[in-house]
Formats: C-alpha cells, structure tokens, sequence
C-alpha cells in the first residue's frame, strides 16, 4: 500500500463517519421519517461521493451500509443499492465545483412552502444571515429524476446553497455535509417561525440590501473562524 492510498482510505473513513453522522441527524430533528431524505459527502481528493443506501431505515444505518461511488455513479464500495437520488446528487456536484456535501429532507414546515409553489421570504435571522435572501421554489420536477438538479440550480443560479423542490422537499448544498445539513436545520426553524407568525396575520420581508449587509456581517464576524 503506498502512502497516497493509506491518505485516501482515512479521508473516506472520515467522510463515512461524517456522513452517517449528518443523516441520523435528519429523523432525529424531524426531518424525515422511517428512510426518507438522505445526505451525501464528496472526498475532495478522489471526486468520490458517499451517499446513504436506499429504503434503509435510519435506525439499521451503519458506516459499512454506506455507498461510495465515482462521479458517473459507477459503485466504488459497498454492496448496497445507493438512494434513488443519487443521480440528483451526482448533477449538483458536477455543476457545483464549490460542493462538497448535500442534504435532502421531507421537512415539514418548508415542505409547505414547497408545496404551495413559494419560495421561504428574507423574514427574519439567523436565516437572513446564512442565506442573505429569499429560499426559492423550484419548478416542478419528478422526484427522483434527475430534471430535479437542474430545477434546482435554475432556481438557485451559481451561487445560491438552498431551494425548495416543489412539491417535495428541501436540496441544500453546503461546503461539507455538515454545512448542508446546517442550512436545512436554520430553514426549518425560520419557516416553523414564519407560518407561527402568519397565524397573526401577513408578515413582510427584510429589505434586500439589508439581508445582504446580515449576510456579509455574518460571514465577517460570526464564529471562531474568524480575525
Ligand atoms: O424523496 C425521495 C424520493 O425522491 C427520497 O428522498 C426518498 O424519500 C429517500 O430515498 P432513498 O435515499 O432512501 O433512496
């Protein structure tokens, strides 16, 4: 074994438990239940993608149940059959240089938004300061089908982290898996908190430059990442 693969081999292991981790961290904050939604991870030396094995429940989900494949979706490693999704996931990661992970979920409260067609209004933070905008709504795609990625990055452009798949569920990509999963944390707590306040009556968005200016302050000064 030279020096280069025994490298490769623990960045998989790391990404795999990374992986595993982010999705028990769906069902376990109402993100899905049973199989639904899945999470994946890209290894930025390899190109290959980890990505949970399809209808598995979370609870039978073991970092050895997890499937590597190259980009194309040829299987690398595992003996799992990959998610249904997996081809949506492959399409962002090849659009999306800048994407190292992706989450997917049924979550119920921007799930709503999704299914009404609308995109999630610049409301309120600490979504304003993630996302620096409104969360748009896609167009319709069959779900599963790969038409879902590019629905998705039609409504995201380049740049955007996060749509909402009409009439399904929530995409978001992130640095990391970690990171997509952050984002669909902070939407659903934002949309939970938005449809609360609509029970009062309309609610307005933050102007677009101020969401802009929460947007750049956040990454300026939030956290220890940070001068
Ligand atoms: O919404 C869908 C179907 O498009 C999926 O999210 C399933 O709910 C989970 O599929 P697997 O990842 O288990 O194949």
């Amino acid at each position: 074994m030279n020096f280069n693969q025994g490298v490769n081999i623990i960045m998989l292991e790391q990404l795999r438990h990374e992986v595993l981790q982010r999705n028990l961290e769906l069902p376990s904050n109402n993100l899905v239940v049973w199989s639904g939604g899945n999470v994946s991870g890209r290894d930025p030396e390899t190109g290959y993608v980890v990505i949970k094995p399809s209808g598995v429940p979370f609870n039978e989900l073991t970092e050895d149940s997890l499937v590597v494949t190259d980009i194309d979706g040829t299987v690398v490693e595992g003996t799992l059959k990959p998610s249904v999704d997996l081809g949506i996931h492959l399409h962002l990661y090849r659009r999306r240089p800048d994407v190292f992970g992706i989450t997917h979920t049924h979550q119920p409260y921007a799930t709503s938004f999704a299914l009404r067609g609308e995109a999630i209004p610049a409301a309120l933070t600490p979504l304003t300061h993630l996302i620096g905008g409104p969360v748009p709504c896609t167009r319709y795609a069959t779900p599963g089908d790969e038409d879902t990625a590019v629905a998705i990055l039609e409504a995201t452009g380049r740049q955007g982290w996060v749509a909402l798949a009409r009439r399904h569920g929530v995409f978001a990509m992130g640095r990391s898996a970690s990171e997509s999963l952050m984002y669909t944390l902070y939407l659903e707590e934002a949309a939970k908190t938005i449809r609360l306040a609509q029970i009062a009556g309309p609610i307005t968005s933050i102007d677009e430059r101020e969401a802009q200016r929460q947007l750049h302050w956040h990454e300026e000064h939030y956290g220890q990442n940070v001068q």
